[in-house]
């Protein structure tokens, strides 16, 4: 594919978008469960899925039931648990992954190292686990230890920091190969990529992205491999509310 003309439009009625839901779609809160849906949310999200002939999908490091919990009318793709799941459609969730994984065993034995630590969050998912230490900074420490013991101890477990969080998740996966694997699909396949993430966990899919010819959006501050940065969830509901204008 061709690389983008300077000053073209980002978001055009043949581009296939990604978005990232904490820090990108959502203001980052203080637990996963607190966060708030703009209410502005839902609706944007119907007409880019009308507008992209239903070219739009969530990548996100939360699991998708999660996701789809907290978004329930969302029409499109997600991608969860950073790529070890897939969701085409409200019904089915497909395990993207070859891990041979306990997770009940993985959940137990993470919720056990740190029960002396009733600050630190167990989050438990699907295809691994994510131990948040936002309620007291201070224990960074311990989660990293714990999490780098339970990896050493679960095959085919991979370390994935994230925001005030260091989590699990089967080796493999990652936002770069849900957004390959989508790529490949009708409805997106054909169309130019644009990714929106505010995390490292998106940095490979916006590089990704911009590989296949397309653009990634950093939302808020850090390096980024991403061409385009915008401030915060609200500049890209603001930024994707225009897109919606031009589109028509
Ligand atoms: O890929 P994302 O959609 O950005 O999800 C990344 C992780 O987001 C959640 O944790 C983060 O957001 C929480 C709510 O704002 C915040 O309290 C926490 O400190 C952040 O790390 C979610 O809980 C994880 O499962 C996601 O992987």
């Amino acid at each position: 594919m061709q690389p983008l003309a300077r000053n073209a439009p980002v978001l055009t009625a043949g581009s296939a978008l990604f978005l990232d839901f904490d820090g990108c779609l959502v203001d980052i809160a203080p637990r996963p469960d607190a966060v708030v849906i703009p209410p502005g949310l839902p609706g944007r999200l119907a007409r880019l899925h009308d507008r992209l002939g239903g070219a739009v999908a969530l990548i996100s490091g939360r699991d998708v039931a999660d996701l789809r919990a907290f978004l329930p009318d969302f029409p499109g793709a997600v991608a969860g648990s950073h790529g070890a799941e897939l969701s085409l459609d409200s019904q089915r969730i497909q395990k993207t992954h070859g891990i041979d994984l306990d997770v009940a065993e993985l959940h137990g034995s993470a919720a056990r190292a740190v029960a002396a630590h009733p600050a630190i969050l167990v989050e438990r998912k699907p295809h691994g686990v994510a131990l948040h230490y936002r309620a007291d900074p201070s224990l960074r420490q311990v989660v990293e230890d714990v999490m780098q013991q339970l990896a050493d101890t679960h095959p085919g477990m991979v370390l994935q920091p994230a925001k005030m969080a260091v989590e699990l998740r089967p080796a493999g996966t990652g936002k770069d190969g849900a957004l390959d694997r989508l790529m490949a699909m009708v409805p997106f396949s054909g169309r130019v990529p644009v990714y929106a993430g505010d995390d490292l966990t998106d940095e490979a899919a916006m590089a990704r992205a911009q590989a296949l010819g397309g653009q990634g959006i950093k939302i808020g501050e850090g390096d980024t491999v991403a061409q385009m940065r915008l401030a915060d969830p609200a500049a890209l509901a603001r930024w994707l509310d225009d897109a919606l204008e031009r589109l028509g």
